[in-house]
């Protein structure tokens, strides 16, 4: 292994997963969804909790392991969360309210993400976490750059392989790779690609 993978690994292994955590990732491996890892869904917790994040959106919410380090981190938050998956909302719910969140709390929206987003509020939320469909990643950035408040983060996951093309098509990934040089030369925008994961890809709006 290279020291990057060594490094990568023990920051994996460094995360202690709490229980009800570790349950929704072993629903999510069963029903073939690809949760979080570790790393990622610890420093979700540090991001939510060092905003004190009061409102959350979450696109693609599998079983509920990332919705769940998000609210350890701000436990008084409420998330809402998309996906198109029934399945995967049954399985997230069941998690959600073992873990103490109620409906009041957890707003599970059933949909085509690019469909139910142009329905959200703007600036409403501090939080917005993309998890979904690789190849609609950047109109998720551009979404989620609308919907945070001033100062609120957009954090996108897998981030390194949708620049490299890991999991798209070459296009695809160029189009990523320029959005983020963009992002980059954007005064005021404060940005940054931790190697948690594949890159988590986090800014703050302006
Ligand atoms: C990688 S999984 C999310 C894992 C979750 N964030 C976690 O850590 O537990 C991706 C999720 O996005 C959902 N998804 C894929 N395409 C979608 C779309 N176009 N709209 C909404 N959800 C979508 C899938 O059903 C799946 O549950």
């Amino acid at each position: 292994m290279s020291p990057i993978d060594d490094s990568r690994a023990f920051a994996e292994q460094y995360v202690v997963e709490p229980e009800n955590i570790a349950t929704a990732r072993h629903f999510s491996i069963e029903l073939g969804i690809d949760p979080v890892s570790p790393a990622v869904g610890a420093q979700l917790a540090l991001l939510s909790a060092s905003l004190r994040a009061k409102t959350i959106i979450e696109i693609g919410t599998g079983a509920g392991v990332s919705g769940l380090w998000l609210l350890l981190g701000s436990p008084q938050a409420q998330l809402t969360s998309i996906d198109n998956e029934p399945d995967h909302h049954l399985a997230a719910r069941q998690m959600f309210t073992e873990a103490g969140f109620g409906v009041g709390r957890i707003r599970l929206i059933s949909g085509r993400a690019l469909d139910v987003l142009p329905r959200m509020n703007e600036e409403s939320y501090d939080l917005v976490f993309i998890d979904a469909d690789a190849g609609s990643a950047i109109e998720y950035v551009e979404h989620g750059l609308r919907l945070v408040r001033r100062g609120g983060m957009v954090v996108v996951g897998n981030a390194v392989d949708h620049a490299i093309g890991e999991d798209v098509s070459p296009l695809d990934a160029s189009a990523f790779r320029s959005m983020l040089d963009e992002i980059g030369a954007t005064p005021g925008v404060l940005s940054v690609i931790s190697p948690a994961g594949a890159g988590l890809l986090q800014l703050i709006r302006p």
